[in-house]
Parts: C-alpha cells; structure tokens; sequence
C-alpha cells in the first residue's frame, strides 16, 4: 500500500463533508486491466473490465450479498444497540424467532420504505427488558461522518454503492466503496477522485462531498450525491418494451450527454470511457459518473498518448485501439506502442451511444468474436450498417455518421454537435 498511500498523499484529504475545488491534476493512469495478458495479444484492447467484472462477480457474488460493515470493531451482520444511531422511530415488534444477523427486515413506518435494518433478540441491556429487539442499521463511517446505509445502488469491478443517509444533517447520500487490494485498479480509483475535484464546479458531473482511504482495510470511500437511474438501465428498460425510445425522450437524451460532455472538455478532460452506464440521471440531469480512466490534456495539445488500450469494447474508438510506436531511438517509449487519444475519441463513443438509442443495439454490437468486433472498429473497409429509422430525422442519422467516421479530425467537436442538435431541435418544434 505505500505506493498507493504516496499517490493519495497528493489529493488534499477533506476534513468534513463540504464542497471541494481543487486545481487540475495531470495524472493519466490505467484501471482495471491485465497490462501481463496483453502482451500476448495482436490487437490490444486497453480494458478487460467488461470480461474482469464478469468473473469476479461470479468470485464475489456470496460475499457481495452483504453490505459492507467494516470488520474492525463489530461482527459482521448486527452492530450493538448503543451504537446505532438514533432515527427517532420504534423498534419492531419482537420477532419470536432470532433472525440470522444478515437478514434485513424492512420497518413499514417513519422512515423509507427502502430502508434495511437488523433486528435480533439480545436480553438484558441496560434500557432494555429481556427478548426487547434491538434494532440497529448498517453503518459506513467517512472521516468521523456516519452514516446509515439504506440499501444498494450499483456496482462495479471492484466497488459497491449504496444509499445513505446522515442522520445528523438528514441528508441522503450515495458511498462508493472500493476496495483497494488490486494496484492497479485502485491507481484508476485514485485518478477518479482526483479528476472529481477538478471538476466540482460542473453542473453535470457527479458531486463529490468527501472521500476517506481506510489503509488498514483497504477501502476507498467517496462521498457522493444521490442519483437516480444510470442510462444503461434505462436503454435495458427500452429495449424489454420492444418499442423504439420515444424522439422526445432520444432527443433530451442526447442533448443531456453533449451538455456533460462538453463540461469536461471545457475543463480539458478527456472521458475515454463514455458509454450509457457512466451517464446517471440526478434531478432530471444526466450526469457524468466513473473518471477511471480519464485524462488531462495540456491546453497546447490536443490529444494524450496512452500505453494501452483503454475503453468498453463497444463503444472504444478505433485510434484507442490503433498503436504508434516512436520512431525516436532515445526516446524512452522507443518501440513501445502508443494509442492516441483525443476529444474525438470520447465523440466516437457519443456516436456509439447515439446508434444505440436509435436501434437498441450499437454499431458492432452484433458482432460476438471480440478480436473480429475489434477488427471491425479499425478497419476502414467495414461498413457501418444503416438500417432505415423513418422514426427518427435524417439529420440525427447524419450526426451518428459524423461521429463514426474512423479519422478523428473529420469528427465533428461536441460545440459542433450542440449546434447541429440546436438547430435540428428548432426545425422539429
Ligand atoms: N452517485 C450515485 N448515485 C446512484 N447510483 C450510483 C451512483 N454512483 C454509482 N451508481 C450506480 O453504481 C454503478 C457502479 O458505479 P460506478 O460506475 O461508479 O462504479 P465503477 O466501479 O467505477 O464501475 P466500473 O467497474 O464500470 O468502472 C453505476 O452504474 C450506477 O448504477
């Protein structure tokens, strides 16, 4: 861990939960990748997450199934009774059986219906008369903050995230906890809260309250605001209706991605990773969520050069997956491949996530080898297939087409996208 410790030694740690600005990092890093396995890969893609996630959830899925309660001072399962916090309401009535401490009962009043809990029969506390149920909620503790978790609101490679609430202020809260037992994930992890404080003062990123690292246990803890949906959740609902999104709802979408989007690229940040499940829905926003992997970019370039691959497979732009070795023998990247990646890159993935919205699938999705999927995306000679959208306008099509041309200069930039979508939007209304 003392790498780990040195890189966050960098971000200034928060004392209590407030608004944090800081000025921009220029860290650009790796998350979530088997740089060993690439090596023996013709074409490299710079992220395994998708296949990683995959199997350890199927690793983890028994542990997953309980919340995270932090080992050191409790059992895991039920805390004691005095130090619960107290939400002012009544306890349950007595179960007549002692329910395993894993298992939540959900109270029917006074606080939300989501809300998770413990019960067990614990006799003679002080305050309480024997088989008096004691009542006590999952806790997640940031820098003396507690909180009580509520239930689960997603999850990642290697996090979990979940509704809080303060009891103390009544705020409601979404924690991320990461685990750091992976280095090289959690030097992504560490880039994304770096790259959050930079970009607190955008309206569409993701609001970070606080953020602790428990060394002892290896856990990252951000603070963040309570969100809704995630896009990707809402394409999946789409697609079970079998019907086409609605234009109005397509359109706000996209207009909601570019509005982020050219948020972080104001701030010269480059995403690398857009795709629907980065893009959460807060108060009728979408917001941008996940900087693992992102990059500043110096204001005199206009492009960052990666060592890897990087990106979701079915939204990665082709330069992402296309290497450059340096030509300059004394240069120390000399022979080593080099993938450039620039604004235009995160375009692609809009035009990616665009194609979706319009045909529920994206423009390789279909294809299932992933080395001839990746073929496709580099080559120049695979057309892109255009079914008919007679309910959507050929203008909206054109944009799709703009973004998925493979040479990123000719990409339009995300003002260019909101001028398109501006003026389409007024000949429609
Ligand atoms: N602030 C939030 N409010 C509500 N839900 C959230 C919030 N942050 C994340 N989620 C949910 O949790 C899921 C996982 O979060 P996130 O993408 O940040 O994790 P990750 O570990 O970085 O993911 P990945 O492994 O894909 O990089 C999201 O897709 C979203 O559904």
């Amino acid at each position: 861990m003392s790498s780990l410790t040195s890189e966050f030694s960098s971000v200034r740690k928060p004392k209590r939960e407030g608004n944090l600005t800081e000025p921009p990092f220029s860290l650009s890093t790796i998350k979530g990748r088997s740089c060993q396995r690439l090596k023996f890969m013709s074409i490299k893609p710079l992220r395994l997450d998708e296949i990683q996630k995959e199997i350890e959830e199927a690793e983890n899925s028994a542990e997953r199934a309980n919340v995270y309660c932090p080992p050191s001072k409790e059992p895991r399962g039920c805390a004691p009774l005095q130090d619960s916090f107290d939400l002012n309401f009544s306890p349950l009535a007595t179960p007549s059986k002692e329910p395993p401490c894993d298992k939540f009962v959900t109270p029917d009043n006074r606080i939300p219906a989501k809300v998770q809990c413990s019960v067990r029969v614990k006799p003679a506390l002080p305050g309480l008369s024997a088989g008096s149920p004691e009542v006590s909620f999952r806790r997640i503790r940031v820098n003396e903050v507690g909180y009580v978790v509520l239930n689960e609101l997603g999850k990642g490679g290697s996090s979990q995230v979940f509704h809080c609430f303060n009891p103390e202020t009544k705020q409601h809260r979404a924690i991320k906890v990461v685990s750091l037992e992976n280095k090289v994930s959690a030097v992504g992890f560490i880039n994304e809260v770096k790259m959050l404080q930079t970009l607190q003062k955008c309206n569409r990123i993701i609001k970070m309250f606080d953020y602790e690292i428990k060394e002892e246990e290896k856990k990252l803890l951000v603070v963040l605001e309570v969100g809704g949906t995630d896009l990707s959740k809402i394409l999946k609902e789409s697609a079970l209706n079998n019907a086409h999104m609605p234009l109005y709802m397509l359109l706000y979408y996209w207009m909601e991605m570019l509005y982020a989007v050219r948020q972080i690229h104001e701030s010269g940040i480059v995403h690398s990773d857009l795709k629907p499940a980065n893009f959460l829905e807060v108060e009728g926003y979408l917001k941008l969520i996940d900087f693992g992997i992102s990059s500043c970019i110096q204001s005199d370039m206009t492009s960052v050069i990666k060592a890897v691959p990087e990106g979701s497979f079915n939204y990665i732009s082709p330069e992402a997956l296309s290497s450059e070795t340096s030509s300059n023998a004394s240069s120390p990247s000399f022979g080593k491949p080099k993938y450039k990646i620039s604004y235009k890159s995160d375009v692609w993935s809009l035009g990616c996530i665009l194609y979706q919205l319009v045909y529920r699938r994206t423009p390789f999705q279909h294809i299932t080898q992933i080395w001839v999927k990746l073929s496709a995306i580099v080559n120049p000679d695979h057309k892109i297939d255009y079914p008919d959208a007679h309910w959507v306008p050929q203008k909206l099509i054109n944009t799709i087409k703009k973004c998925l041309q493979r040479n990123a200069k000719a990409r339009p930039s995300i003002d260019e996208l909101i001028t398109d979508y501006e003026n389409m939007f007024h000949s429609l209304v």
